[in-house]
């Protein structure tokens, strides 16, 4: 094998190892400026959970093509699955934009993930492969977690899927730039943590805080539990996975250890972005992934009022001292996307 020597775009200004890759760079641009507007905000949001909506669309028991670009292939089918609630206006607008290109849905939904993640600060760079065919199928049904099911039915249904219990934690950090548009009946935008546009470990930690109120008249059967803060939402899944023995001492240690965080879930991320294709087959075009921004703060913070008496630690590891915060006491929502 020859050494791999970098080699110039015809655009002249990007160099990439494998010349196939050039064709990201046009793509990036306008997934940038006209999806994301260069921000970790709602559009980015909805493009990152659908990278899961369309991969986790894969099981040994019942098929399916995983990260696929079948939820956008198929749109017909998989947006009426009650778990898909909610995607449609980003599957219609990646749809606009893999229009103005020459890439697959599959390649576009894990790219736009990717890319989205550098405009959030502390998130790790994911590897990118390209060349995931069109999908052939929808979907099968009942594949993709809802946030009211038992812990026993999402760990089984992410085992099936490829993944231990610790990997499902590590994926789970996705929630730190997350909100809610489809729980709280008259609530849009309602973020998971204090700081849903940043990729830090504050959702870890304040998932692990009693929840005492809901930040608008609460959903139970919809799966929102009670949170600890104003304007903030949880979900039973979330809270179940903090607390249940299998998963807490993972869940404690990326609440309490940034970087690891980051870097696991980038880990988990790459998996996930490959499930159901044959890694052989693409093409490694990692480096067109810029680094995402650094994090300001180091650690995650204690918001205003809570404590360490506020913590519900089922995990038998001791807790560290972190840093407070006593400004934060409330969180606003994520403003929705603009049209485009
Ligand atoms: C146990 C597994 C999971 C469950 C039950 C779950 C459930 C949910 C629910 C109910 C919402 C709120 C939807 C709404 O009301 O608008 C949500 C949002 C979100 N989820 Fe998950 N999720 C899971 C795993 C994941 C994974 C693995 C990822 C990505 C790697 C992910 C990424 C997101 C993102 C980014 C949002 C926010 C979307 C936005 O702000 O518009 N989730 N999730
Ligand atoms: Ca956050
Ligand atoms: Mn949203």
């Amino acid at each position: 094998v020859p050494a791999s020597r970098p080699v110039k775009c015809p655009d002249g200004q990007h160099t990439v190892q494998n010349q196939a890759c050039c064709v990201l760079f046009p793509i990036m641009e306008d997934i940038q400026d006209n999806l994301f507007d260069n921000e970790c905000g709602e559009d980015f949001h909805e493009s990152l959970r659908l990278t899961f909506h369309d991969a986790i669309g894969f099981s040994r028991k019942a098929g399916g093509g995983g990260a696929d670009g079948s939820i956008i292939t198929f749109s017909d089918t998989e947006l009426g699955f009650h778990a898909n609630n909610g995607v449609e206006d980003i599957v219609n607008a990646q749809k606009d934009v893999i229009s103005r290109h020459n890439i697959s849905a599959g390649d576009f939904i894990q790219f736009a993930g990717a890319v989205g993640l550098t405009n959030c600060p502390g998130a790790p760079r994911i590897p990118f492969f390209m060349g995931r065919p069109n999908a052939k199928a929808a979907s099968p049904p009942d594949l993709v977690p809802e946030p009211f099911d038992p812990i026993d039915k999402i760990l089984a249904r992410f085992n099936d899927a490829g993944f231990s219990p610790r990997e499902v934690v590590a994926l789970l950090a996705s929630h730190s730039t997350a909100a809610s548009d489809n729980i709280e009946p008259n609530l849009r935008g309602v973020p998971f943590d204090t700081t849903p546009s940043e990729f830090d470990s504050q959702f870890f930690l304040e998932t692990l805080f009693k929840g005492t109120a809901f930040p608008g008249e609460g959903n139970p059967a919809g799966g929102e539990v009670k949170s600890p803060i104003a304007g903030e939402i949880r979900i039973a899944s979330d809270q179940g996975l903090a607390r249940d023995p299998r998963t807490a001492c993972d869940w404690q240690e990326f609440a309490t250890n940034q970087p690891k965080m980051s870097s696991e879930f980038g880990t988990a991320m790459l998996k996930m972005s490959l499930l159901g294709q044959d890694k052989r087959k693409l093409i490694d075009c990692s480096d067109v992934i810029p680094q995402a921004k650094a994090l300001k703060v180091k650690q995650a913070h204690f918001p205003a009022n809570l404590t360490r008496k506020d913590l519900e630690l089922t995990c038998k590891k001791p807790f560290p001292t972190l840093p407070a915060d006593p400004t934060v006491t409330s969180v606003a929502p994520v403003p929705p996307a603009e049209d485009s």
